[in-house]
């Protein structure tokens, strides 16, 4: 990574590797994308037309430009575009082939518009099911049973909830019994909780950011952490930072955060009960959500413009959630697992803490002894099976 001293480059990860992880992504998940999305909309001929040519081009053609009126091009050139075009999709960054897999598509199906599909979020239907499922329900009610807690044992189980969140799967009855005196959930391969919480301390009124992941069970998850924090005073304001744009199926947009809020107050309970935390906290300006162009972008966060260092500088800590976001927040690049999480996140403008769920090749702040026992625990894909996952902080700023 540029800029650090101490920690030279490591190389950038690219598809081209059959076999491995990112190719198997770029050759065999994105053409299964395509077919579910056509076979979820009563699409016309134009779009289908549009989806073949993006399917072709994904896996025998190369990279092709955006049309001239694209409303974004210029961004898109000043983010790699023109270096990228004509060269084959598994040669350039993974980061930036899976980014500008999603642009394409919304393209194919005509999000952009103008025209009646402008808007229309092809990813909808599956993260409406997901919203919609019955476990949902049932996770939800779970809740009330965190009312008996004390305050530290609640935040933790949601603080755990918000993190395998990540894995699609609320995890508040399984954390709730790992509150306590309880051995810590086994899974975490870094678990920097308790500098976490030194940064949001009760009545400590600082301004959390949290960059979102996932919509519908990770997103939901998310902001009951965010509704406890705000009740409890750990944090005054929080600024929830989402996807402009439908992006990695199920990546939350500002729509979904809506129809998030909506399925927590329609719930009844304690989760009825947040819910409405959360939208008076909307209504007097204590929660407000953002949707960056450069949430989408296909590059790491040091390459982020002013404008959102300046957000990320202000704020008393930002939570970034998932995956991807810590691709783009460590570099996503074949580091060594020891290289430290600190130096790598060392030009992020402020206290920095990821709480991701395993699920690409990338990963840093291992002990040796840790990432050992990883590698002889039997089970190679630890780094990608999403049964792995990790809390760290970087508290200075
Ligand atoms: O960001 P998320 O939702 O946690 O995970 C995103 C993901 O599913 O997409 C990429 C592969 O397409 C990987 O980074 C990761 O497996």
């Amino acid at each position: 990574m540029t800029g650090m001293p101490d920690t030279p480059p490591a190389p950038v990860i690219r598809g081209d590797e059959p076999g491995s992880f990112p190719h198997s992504v770029l050759a065999e998940r994105h053409p299964a994308i395509i077919r579910q999305v056509r076979d979820a909309f009563p699409y016309g001929p134009g779009q289908h037309r549009a989806l073949d040519e993006l399917l072709a081009s994904c896996t025998e053609g190369t990279i092709g430009s955006l049309p001239a009126d694209a409303p974004d091009r210029d961004r898109w050139l000043a983010w790699g575009l023109a270096d990228h075009t004509g060269r084959s999709w598994y040669d350039v960054p993974w980061l930036w082939s899976e980014s500008y897999f999603y642009r394409r598509l919304l393209e194919a199906v005509g999000y952009f518009g103008p025209g009646a599909w402008q808007g229309i979020d092809p990813f909808r239907p599956f993260k409406r099911a997901e919203l919609d499922a019955a476990q949902t329900d049932g996770e939800l009610a779970a809740l009330d049973g965190l009312e008996d807690l004390t305050e530290q044992e609640r935040a933790r189980a949601l603080l755990h909830g918000s993190l395998w969140g990540n894995r699609a799967d609320l995890g508040f009855r399984l954390s709730a019994e790992g509150t306590g005196t309880r051995e810590p959930v086994p899974a975490l391969v870094a678990d920097d909780t308790e500098t976490l919480w030194s940064l949001l301390p009760p009545d400590g009124r600082g301004t959390l950011v949290l960059v979102a992941d996932n919509a519908g069970r990770e997103l939901v998850p998310d902001l009951l952490l965010i509704a406890h924090l705000l009740a409890g005073a750990r944090a005054a304001r929080a600024v929830l930072h989402v996807k402009p744009y439908p992006y990695y199926v199920s990546d939350a947009t500002t729509a979904d955060v809506v129809e998030a809020l909506r399925r927590l107050c329609a719930a009844g309970g304690a989760a009825a009960a947040h819910g409405r935390v959360l939208w008076s906290a909307m209504a007097d300006g204590r929660l407000a959500v953002r949707a960056h162009p450069f949430s989408c972008a296909p590059l790491p966060y040091e390459r982020m413009p002013g404008d959102l260092r300046a957000e990320f500088a202000a704020a008393t800590v930002t939570v970034v959630k998932g995956d991807l976001n810590y691709r783009r927040l460590v570099g996503d690049r074949w580091w060594p697992p020891t290289t430290p999480f600190q130096e790598v996140t060392g030009y992020f403008p402020g206290p920095v803490a990821a709480l991701r769920t395993l699920k690409s090749d990338v990963i840093t702040g291992l002990s040796a002894p840790d990432e050992a026992a990883l590698e002889a625990s039997g089970d190679r894909r630890w780094r990608t099976s999403g049964t792995h996952a990790l809390v760290q902080v970087r508290a200075a700023g």
